[in-house]
Order: structure tokens, then sequence, then C-alpha cells
């Protein structure tokens, strides 16, 4: 079964200990349970739509009732509450009001999004942004399972040891402190054959630029605009996607799910052979759930970003 989306803890009231209901927004949780005169649980309402950075005081944390369960309905205990950049993303088509939303699991965004839309080739360059973060820490570790080169662009030099000492990318850079056109020709001198994007704006632009003749782009994300009102603007990539035939193709990972289980079944053979490896950032308590979500919009966390319930 696919858990769905959370916010909620919290129900002592049957003696159970940090038990979480999935549900996806309000709406979901009215469906979800049943049980009204037994159960309460802990939820982050949206109280405010966020003015560019999201602030503490635009979540309120209250406590409310669930209904009794339903028959085909269920209830999941969470232990651990997953903080993504889509809740970022996603926020300006929430209504304030209801509870927020969010995850409890992950999912295999890196092997489908990477593998179908680049089809990458032994030898070939690879770029991948957001490369310290859950999804293109694990894209750089595939594709060099796949025999490619890989560079990984971070905000930190922490990030850059771990991705090259510890996962075995080629080469970093730090888009926040190195020249990154420079970089980027010193990296891939022959140019760059796939790119996997998952933040958008000025950085990827600048990949585009350098890329090869008939190159592929994936697009995961583009996080180097979540927090902004207004979309930013960057240089137009249509002159290289012109000039260099390239294919540029955005996804959501749900459009895999039919073939989820091969994704699962095939990062656990790699994580078990040693060949692909994690690691998780983890903030201990619901009531810290903004923070964790804060630091990670800011680059705090390093592989998945997550909240121990
Ligand atoms: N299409 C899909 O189905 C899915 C898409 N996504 C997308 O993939 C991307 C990565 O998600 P995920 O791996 O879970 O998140 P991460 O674990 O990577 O966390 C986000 C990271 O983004 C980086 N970041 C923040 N601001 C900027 C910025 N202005 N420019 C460049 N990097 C920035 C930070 O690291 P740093 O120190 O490097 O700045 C931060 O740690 C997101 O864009 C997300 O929306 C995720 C899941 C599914
Ligand atoms: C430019 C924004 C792109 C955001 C891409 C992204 O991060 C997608 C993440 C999905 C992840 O694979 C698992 C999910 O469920 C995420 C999508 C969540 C959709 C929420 C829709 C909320 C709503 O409209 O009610």
């Amino acid at each position: 079964m696919i858990s769905i989306l959370f916010l909620c803890s919290d129900l002592h009231k049957m003696n159970m200990n940090s038990v979480c209901v999935s549900l996806f927004s309000k709406r979901h949780l009215e469906k979800f349970c049943n049980c009204k005169k037994f159960l309460s649980a802990k939820a982050y309402i949206f109280d405010k739509q966020f003015d560019n950075f999201p602030k503490a005081t635009d979540f309120k944390l209250v406590e409310e009732e669930l209904g009794p369960i339903k028959d085909g309905e269920f209830l999941t205990e969470a232990v651990y509450l997953s903080v993504d950049p889509y809740m970022r993303a996603y926020a300006p088509r929430l209504k304030t009001g209801k509870t927020f939303l969010g995850s409890q699991v992950a999912r295999n965004t890196a092997y489908f999004g990477f593998l179908e839309l680049c089809q990458p080739k032994k030898g070939e360059m690879v770029f991948v942004t957001g490369a310290a973060g859950a999804v293109g820490s694990l894209v750089g570790q595939i594709a060099k399972i796949k025999g490619c080169k890989v560079v990984g662009i971070a905000g930190s030099d922490e990030k850059g040891k771990w991705l090259t000492d510890e996962l075995g990318f080629d080469h970093f850079i730090n888009y926040k402190s190195d020249d990154l056109v420079q970089k980027i020709r010193e990296c891939a001198p022959n140019g760059i054959d796939c790119y996997f994007d998952n933040v958008g704006g000025e950085i990827s632009s600048k990949i585009m630029f350098n890329m090869n003749t008939f190159g592929r782009i994936s697009v995961c994300g583009a996080i180097s605009g979540y927090n902004e009102n207004k979309p930013p603007k960057a240089t137009l990539v249509q002159y290289p996607i012109t000039m260099n035939q390239l294919r540029m193709e955005g996804f959501i990972v749900h459009r895999w799910l039919d073939r989820w289980f091969e994704g699962i079944e095939q990062n656990r053979k790699w994580i078990q052979e040693g060949k692909l490896k994690y690691r998780e950032t983890v903030t201990h308590g619901f009531e810290n759930m903004f923070n964790a979500f804060a630091d990670m919009l800011k680059g705090g966390n390093i592989g998945k970003a997550l909240v121990k319930v």
C-alpha cells in the first residue's frame, strides 16, 4: 500500500504513542477517520499564505478530533514525517485554514525520473543539481552505476566532500562560492550529455549552455524559485535547446506508479550491494516540523530531511 500524506499525530487518548494518520488535507482527514469520540491528533493548520520564505507564524499547531474509521480506510503510525520542497512549491495552491500537506513515505523519484528521461549511456557526462539532497544524491549514484561521469552541484563544501569522497561523484561544484561557468567548463571540457534539474533558474541555464548535441534534460523541480513570490528570471534556454537539439522533459514521479515496486526492488538491491548509499538529516519532535521545513529550504539537510515523531 502506498501511504498518502500526513499531518497529524498523537493518538494518546487510545494509549498509543506517536501514532499518525496518513492524510493529505483536512478533507482527507475527514474522509479517513471516523472515530470522533476516541481519537485526537495534532495537525499543522496552514494559517497564512507564505510571503517569500515561510515563517513559523504562517502555521497553527492544533489538536483535532478524528472521526471513526470506516470500511476500506486505515490509520497508520508515522514514525517519520518527510520534509520536502514540494510542500513549499504547492503552497500557493492550498487554501488557508486547512491542514498543511506532507507525506510520510519516501518515493523513488531518482530511479525513474533519471533513467527514463535522461537515458544515460556508459561514458556520458551527467550533471545533477540539488546533488546532496534526497533525490540528487541518488541520481548521481545511479549515474555512476550506469558507468557515467558525474558532477554534483550543491551549496556547501561539506556536501561536496560527501558527494566525492563517499558517494563516488567525480567532481563537485559549490554554486554559492565557485565561478559556476568556469567550473562547469573545467569539469566537463567535452560538454554535458545529461542534466538532472532539481533547481531551475540561472544555475540550470548555465548548465544548459554547456550541453552536447542531442543532450537530455530531466526536469524534476525548481527549488531555486519556490520561496519567491514572483518566478525569478533566468537566461533564455531556447538558444541551446534549439542549437544543440536538446530534449527537455518534466515529470511527476506518480507517472510510474504502475512500476513502483520495480523501483523499490532495484534500489533495495543496490543498497544491499553497497552501490547506493543514503544519508538522513533527522529533526526530533512533531512540534519541530516547521524548523525542519525551513532548514531544508535553506539547504540545512544532507540527504533526506525527516522529522522523527
Ligand atoms: N518531480 C517529482 O516528482 C519530484 C520532484 N522533486 C523535486 O526535486 C528537487 C529536490 O528535492 P529533494 O531531493 O527532496 O530535496 P532536498 O533534499 O535536496 O532539499 C532541498 C535542497 O535544495 C537546495 N536548495 C535550496 N534552495 C536552493 C537554491 N536557491 N538553489 C539551488 N539549490 C537550492 C538545498 O541544498 P543546497 O545546500 O545545495 O542549496 C536544499 O537542501 C526539488 O525541486 C523537488 O521539488 C522531489 C520529489 C519528486
Ligand atoms: C515547480 C514545482 C514542482 C514540484 C515538483 C515536486 O516536488 C513534486 C513532488 C511530488 C512527489 O513526487 C510526491 C508528491 O506527492 C509530490 C506532488 C504533490 C502534489 C500536491 C498537490 C496538492 C494540491 O494541489 O492539492
